[in-house]
């Protein structure tokens, strides 16, 4: 480890992010009684322009009244480059309930887009003697939120969490696609017959889980698009938990169980990854820094990746 040492994301799960537009009141009772971690109620581009202040008004009623459990309860925020991101701000730190403990905020471009809402958001915590510190989520969705994301991921005290937002990204870098994550019907390598996928997201996911491991911040990958291909999202979010992601978006229910069931540490990984713990324990006992585990080759590092995976179950055993 280098002198600097990482610091630890936020402790609590965030397996699947449930979004809903505030537009849409009649389904904030079902997003309440769901399986998802977060609760998302949006502001943002699933509400239409006409509806931007019934969508903020309802937002602030629900998040007092209704029972939303255990939930991390987040509200997307409109752009800093629209008319409406302060109206948000404002209403929601003014009005909503002690209930919030989010503001997401979309397309981020740079370190002082999170300052600007940060400087808001404490002025009026300060002046309302708000009690509960808002925590800000961030998405990267634009080419200039990929190439600063690492500044991003340092911008805030308040930063807990960066998801990768494939739509707006896709538009962003020009890419010729209308798909929102998943495989792209023209991202292919071929070899003589054969054709083989690859990721076109898997560099800006990357980019985006090492940003927020330096920095103390929950990498989540975001939508996938056609909720009909549940094989699609299952596969999606395999190679995001691989990768480091600690959850994905659902933008319909169906994608909730799916969602939880891939960044739940399966049982079979945490007892593996208990018994490297043990076989490293006693391979210390006999002096040795490595050893032989079912065939395979296992040392220091080894309980690292296996404390990974223990911790990922006990938080998620623990909520
Ligand atoms: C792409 C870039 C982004 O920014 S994504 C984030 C912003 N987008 C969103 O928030 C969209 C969220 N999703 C939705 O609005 C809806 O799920 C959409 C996709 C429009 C589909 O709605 P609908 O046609 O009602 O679906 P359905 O008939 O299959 O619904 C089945 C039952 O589930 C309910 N439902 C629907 N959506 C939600 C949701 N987000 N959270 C909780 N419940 C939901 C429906 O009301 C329906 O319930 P019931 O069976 O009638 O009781
Ligand atoms: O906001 C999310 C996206 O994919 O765009
Ligand atoms: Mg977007």
């Amino acid at each position: 480890m280098s002198f600097r040492i990482q610091p630890a994301a936020p402790a609590r799960p965030n397996r699947c992010q449930l979004f809903g537009p505030g537009s849409r009141p009649a389904i904030f009772e079902k997003m309440a009684a769901s399986a998802a971690d977060v609760i998302n109620l949006d502001l943002e581009d699933s509400v239409a322009p006409s509806d931007k202040d019934s969508a903020r008004a309802n937002i602030i009623e629900a998040l007092g009244s209704i029972d939303w459990g255990n939930k991390y309860m987040s509200v997307r925020i409109n752009g800093l480059d629209t008319p409406y991101w302060y109206r948000d701000v404002v209403d929601l730190l003014e009005q909503a309930d002690e209930r919030l403990d989010q503001i997401m905020i979309p397309k981020v471009g740079c370190a002082e887009d999170v300052y600007a809402v940060d400087a808001l958001v404490t002025a009026i915590e300060t002046a309302k003697g708000r009690a509960k510190k808002i925590s800000f989520e961030v998405i990267i969705e634009s080419a200039a939120g990929i190439a600063h994301a690492e500044e991003i991921a340092a911008s805030s005290p308040r930063l807990q969490a960066m998801s990768l937002g494939a739509a707006d990204f896709a538009a962003s870098m020009g890419m010729q696609t209308t798909g929102i994550g998943g495989t792209q019907e023209n991202y292919y390598m071929q070899r003589g017959e054969d054709r083989h996928w690859s990721d076109p997201w898997h560099w800006a996911q990357a980019k985006i889980v090492a940003a927020c491991r330096t920095h103390g911040v929950l990498p989540v990958d975001g939508p996938f698009g056609d909720f009909s291909d549940d094989a699609g999202f299952v596969a999606q979010a395999k190679r995001s938990a691989t990768l480091g992601m600690v959850g994905k978006w659902a933008i319909h229910p169906k994608q909730i169980a799916l969602a939880n069931e891939v960044f739940t540490p399966s049982e079979e990984a945490v007892s593996e990854a208990r018994e490297i713990l043990a076989a490293m324990e006693d391979a210390k006992a006999k002096g040795e820094g490595a050893t032989v585990y079912k065939g395979r080759l296992v040392d220091i590092a080894s309980i690292k990746q296996a404390e990974v995976i223990v911790a990922q179950a006990e938080l998620i055993a623990a909520n």
